[in-house]
């Protein structure tokens, strides 16, 4: 159990011979029905009972684009931590952290101490969490490169990190994997030697192979597996396609050319029971895709890492519209120069990510009709431009115009610097310690069975620009309303 603290209440058991902590929780909402004239307000209590298993398992986490900016990045940064190096800078000498976790680095309050203050911990010892030090990694790239010639080829990290860690990292190396080049830039093409042949159900059974083979050689508990390779093309949704759970394996025993890399990865995790999380902008899970991983019990998470400009957006607007401020024209520019920014030169890519930037305001926009009429929206433009010298240090500016009181404006300019692969990397701990941790909670009410969270897990929507929910429920993207579901859940 958490070493931090323990609950003192009759609606807190603890088993420390089970290893399980249950808890009772009466969940108020109120539902709301309308006569046309008027809304009928009917407040609802719902009394939950969570069993969640408190042993953590031993857990690997498998990359596919192990060997690109993030993927390379964070294995390195885990390891860093978990050595407890530091190196030398013009500032001083820098410790090894994980700035920029919100399980690792961020804190919430347990309660109000004796001297009338809140009583803060870190967001990791809410509950037995597992521990990134812990993480063992593996995964797939195109690219052959060891992970130690991947940081070097990402410039991500400075150089005397690399090096402590070079003996320790040229030994990883990703496997083989599914490369399907119309989904991606031609520009990629140069880094494609790392491939699997044959047909996409083989290609499929491959994955699931390299998923046993790392969890036994690892000694693993579970496997889960994140997509944090290029950014793809949206593919097409068709009735016989990828509608179904049937028709998808179907269409990928057809050899369907419109079954993607990363919906052939998610099946193959499904498959294999194992958790899919997609930090990449583009439709990987078709209804198929999902109606699969419900039918497996296998949770799926997505989509798009929230790193940056999109994180400030989904904060800055919902303080401006909550303010009774009328945003009217949002414009989000960057240029950058690593390899993502490559593959994103391309249309079809940078389409992908267009769509996964540019809906974060809609669910602000649609909850306030008094200062939008039904269908309005700002003018919200997405550029992004492809800059190699610049690397991985994104310039991003953005510019914010809204209407205020009596005719007048108000117009915020942002400009953000940063290595865009450091502000990514900490989210592929978060999503994957979140969601493990969800995979050992179950939920009951009076009278039913305990089950297991949707297979969307919408809880990981703060990780995430464009956050999968389960069908017919809604995307909230306020950033701290995301934040009070990961904190009131856990609590
Ligand atoms: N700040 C960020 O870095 C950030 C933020 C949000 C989203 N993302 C998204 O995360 C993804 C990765 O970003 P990155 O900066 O690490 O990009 P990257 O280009 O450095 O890495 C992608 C890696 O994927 C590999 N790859 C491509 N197709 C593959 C396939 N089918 N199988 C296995 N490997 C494949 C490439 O060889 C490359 O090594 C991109 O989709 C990007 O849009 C990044
Ligand atoms: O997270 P964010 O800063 O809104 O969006 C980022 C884009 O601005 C950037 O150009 C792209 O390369 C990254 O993949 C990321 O998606």
């Amino acid at each position: 159990m958490s070493s931090k603290f323990y609950v003192e209440s009759e609606k807190v058991q603890y088993n420390e011979t089970k290893q399980t902590i249950l808890s009772t929780y009466e969940y108020q909402s109120s539902h709301v029905e309308t006569d046309g004239e008027r809304f009928r307000v009917k407040p609802v209590n719902t009394n939950l009972t969570f069993r969640t298993s408190a042993r953590v398992p031993r857990v690997g986490v498998m990359l596919v684009g192990w060997g690109g900016n993030n993927g390379s990045t964070i294995t390195a940064s885990v390891l860093a931590n978990k050595l407890g190096i530091s190196w030398r800078t013009k500032d001083g000498v820098k410790t090894a952290n994980y700035f920029g976790s919100i399980t690792q680095s961020s804190t919430t309050s347990l309660g109000i101490g004796p001297d009338g203050k809140d009583v803060y911990v870190p967001l990791k010892d809410l509950l037995p969490m597992l521990s990134p030090n812990d993480m063992e990694f593996d995964g797939w790239d195109i690219s052959s490169v060891n992970i130690a010639d991947a940081c070097s080829r990402a410039k991500v990290l400075d150089i005397s990190i690399q090096d402590q860690l070079r003996p320790y990292l040229e030994k990883l190396k990703p496997r083989p994997s599914i490369y399907c080049p119309d989904f991606i830039a031609a520009n990629q093409s140069d880094r494609a030697d790392n491939v699997l042949s044959g047909t996409k159900w083989e290609m499929v059974t491959k994955i699931r192979e390299d998923i046993k083979d790392f969890k036994q050689k690892k000694n693993l508990d579970k496997v889960i597996i994140l997509w944090t390779a290029n950014t793809e093309r949206f593919c097409d949704v068709a009735a016989g396609l990828n509608d179904t759970a049937d028709n998808l394996l179907e269409s990928i025993k057809r050899n369907e050319a419109e079954v993607s890399s990363s919906t052939l990865f998610a099946v193959a995790s499904i498959l294999e029971g194992c958790t899919y999380i997609n930090g990449s902008p583009q439709n990987t899970f078709v209804p198929g895709c999902i109606e699969l991983a419900e039918r497996h019990g296998v949770f799926l998470g997505g989509d798009d890492f929230k790193s940056g400009q999109t994180k400030i957006k989904s904060v800055l607007v919902d303080f401006l519209v909550s303010a009774g401020l009328k945003p009217t024209s949002i414009v989000s520019y960057n240029h950058l120069g690593n390899n993502d920014g490559k593959n994103l030169s391309a249309p079809k890519q940078f389409r992908s990510k267009e769509i996964s930037k540019s809906n974060v305001v809609d669910d602000m926009v649609e909850s306030n009709d008094v200062l939008y009429s039904p269908n309005e929206k700002p003018d919200h433009t997405v550029v992004i431009k492809y800059v190699p010298y610049v690397a991985d240090s994104k310039r991003a500016m953005d510019e914010y115009t809204s209407e205020i009181f009596m005719g007048g404006h108000n117009t915020i300019v942002l400009h953000n610097t940063c290595e865009d692969s450091l502000l990514a990397a900490p989210l592929i701990i978060d999503l994957v310690i979140i969601a493990e941790l969800c995979e050992r909670i179950q939920v009951k009410t009076i009278d039913g069975d305990y089950e297991q969270f949707h297979s969307v897990l919408s809880i990981l929507s703060y990780l995430l620009k464009a956050p999968m929910v389960p069908p017919g429920t809604p995307v909230v993207n306020a950033l701290f309303r995301q934040r009070a579901c990961i904190e009131n859940i856990f609590r």
